[in-house]
């Protein structure tokens, strides 16, 4: 809680000792052939979370079985959990005390989900601007619904067709996640579109598919202040004038969602077209907010209810649950032992849900911004490895492209993957077939193929080649998370995302650092608007090493 580094605790050092001493001997196969002598390790190690309000229709199951874990491995991590004060520190940001201790701020995206009174109670969260969360989303209700219904008319009096997200970041990477996750949910005649690069390549693509008259553009940015924003916000702006010709016709064509309006109304976007959040939503941890607004839009404000609901309740599975039952501890502990202890440096996400295929992208801002920093909350830089590298695509694509790696390379690669037991498409036997490959990968990650039964399947004289022998082994004993759920239903993916916002809570509480700013991203926002002053001229490029400088000058030299 106080950033202590993990390596002063008991429990870490007990760890370390059984890493030291076991890793060697440690196999899944050996784990797993010890089922019939001390009981199922699935029913040991699985866990099933049940949705308080609907139950079987948004169950998730994570088993955690095939990991490289024995139940003393497991009890010393839940120590760990405990003597990091997890719970405590875990209660510390639901009551809204400000744990993003360098930047002074509540850490409350719990509270943008906090509007089901009806749902097992609310939080008792006393924050400023914390009781405005509901008039926000009636605002985000009434405009979405205003929109959808083709009762909001563009400037010549035409209904929107187009909806342009410009944001980066945090004010992308989830309505982008979502609105792809959710895409059987949404409104078919109306197309999302997002820019997010400063490349005038990105905003260019996208207004040629769009007509002035009915586009709609939301200027998503918390601070109002991001120079890639910005500048496709002006270039969005001129573009639409250059058809309306008036500066009143804005207000029917754009909207801003940002916590800064002095900002937004000095970019001519009038207050009463700004859809407001707080301080205390981290950027990355934005999608319930205002900056959602997209995601309304595009399946309906009731469908963007759900999904609140779904996290809602995850927040309170996270809240109420003893640590050896919360799903969100249990991610969070499998991960710091590889991380930690066998050396892992990056995690892969694979969803066996072609709709999720953005999910490892957003977790990928969620978790290395989160977690990937080096001291501690009092400042001592860490002795260990902390966030981890988040990488990963939609399974079947990825095992023709990079599994080759998992299976066979030298590098240990945890590995999560996620799937529906439903399909939002019965084609065939489609999902069978992706179903019985995501049974099939942990199965052969865990177990692999040894020297013997490969020279068996070889037969005798093709086994004389050793290195073919030698290279069709599989050393197994790879460790994998299995996550199903029921359906990718709005509210389950609301769960799913708050098990991984929580799980890399905890890891973060564990390793002692603030997962809630974001330092690392100034130094070169900074270097660039340096840059961009000098970049007229050659004479005026100064202050660089002579690497910069003459990668400056070349393209001086050669631009047209
Ligand atoms: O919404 P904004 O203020 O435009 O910020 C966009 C992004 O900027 C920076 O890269 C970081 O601070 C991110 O966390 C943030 O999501």
């Amino acid at each position: 809680m106080d950033g202590r580094p993990a390596t002063e605790y008991a429990s870490w050092q007990k760890l370390q000792k059984i890493y030291d001493e076991q890793h060697a001997s440690l196999t899944l196969k050996d784990l797993f052939a010890q089922d019939a002598s001390s009981g199922s390790r699935f029913e040991t190690f699985s866990r099933l979370y049940q949705s308080p309000s609907s139950g079987e229709q948004d169950k998730i199951l994570l088993d955690y079985s095939k990991n490289l874990i024995t139940p003393e491995i497991w009890s010393t991590l839940l120590k760990l959990a405990e003597e990091a004060k997890v719970p405590e520190f875990r209660d510390a940001m639901f009551k809204g005390e400000h744990i993003n201790t360098s930047e002074g701020r509540a850490v409350l995206h719990v509270a943008l989900r906090n509007v089901f009174p009806q749902a097992g109670g609310q939080f008792d969260i006393k924050e400023e601007g914390a009781d405005e969360v509901k008039e926000v989303l009636d605002h985000m209700k009434q405009f979405s619904d205003a929109v959808r219904s083709g009762e909001w008319k563009g400037y010549t009096g035409k209904s929107i067709t187009d909806v342009v997200n410009i944001g980066i970041g945090g004010s992308d990477l989830g309505p982008v996640m979502v609105t792809e996750a959710l895409k059987p949910y949404s409104k078919r005649d109306l197309k999302m579109h997002f820019v997010s690069n400063v490349d005038g390549s990105d905003i260019a693509e996208v207004l040629k598919e769009c007509d002035a008259e009915r586009t709609l553009f939301i200027v998503a940015s918390k601070t109002f202040t991001t120079q890639e924003t910005m500048t496709n916000a002006e270039s969005a702006r001129d573009w639409f004038l250059s058809s309306a010709k008036d500066k009143e016709h804005v207000a029917k064509h754009f909207v801003a969602l940002s916590t800064n309006t002095s900002a937004v109304t000095s970019f001519g976007i009038s207050s009463s077209n700004m859809f407001k959040f707080w301080d205390w939503v981290g950027g990355r941890y934005s999608l319930w907010s205002a900056i959602g607004l997209s995601i309304a839009l595009s399946i309906g404000y009731e469908n963007f209810e759900q999904l609140l609901l779904g996290a809602h309740e995850m927040d309170r599975h996270f809240k109420e649950t003893k640590l050896e039952d919360n799903l969100p501890v249990i991610l969070a502990l499998v991960g710091i032992w590889y991380n930690d202890f066998y050396g892992a440096q990056t995690q892969a996400l694979l969803p066996y849900d072609q709709y999720l295929h953005k999910f490892a992208d957003y977790f990928q801002q969620g978790d290395m911004e989160s977690n990937g920093k080096s001291v501690t909350k009092a400042g001592d830089v860490v002795g260990y490895q902390t966030g981890p590298i988040i990488w990963g695509q939609s399974g079947t694509n990825g095992q023709h492209a990079f599994y080759q790696l998992i299976h066979q390379g030298t590098k240990l690669i945890p590995c999560d993957f996620l799937a529906p037991v439903e399909t939002q498409n019965k084609i065939g036997n489609h999902h069978s077939i992706l179903l019985s490959n995501f049974f099939a990968q942990p199965e052969a990650l865990a177990f692999g193929k040894t020297e013997e039964q490969v020279i068996e399947e070889l037969g005798p004289e093709q086994a004389k080649n050793d290195a073919l022998v030698k290279s069709k082994i599989f050393a197994g004993n790879k460790p994998t998370n299995s996550i199903m759920f029921q359906k990718l239903t709005p509210k389950t993916l609301g769960s799913l995302i708050a098990l991984y916002e929580h799980k890399i809570h905890v890891q973060g509480a564990i390793w002692g650092i603030n997962s809630y700013d974001q330092m690392g991203v100034e130094l070169g926002k900074v270097l660039a608007k340096n840059i961009l002053a000098q970049l007229g001229d050659a004479d005026k490029v100064k202050g660089h090493d002579s690497s910069t400088t003459g990668l400056i000058h070349f393209f001086q030299k050669n631009r047209k």
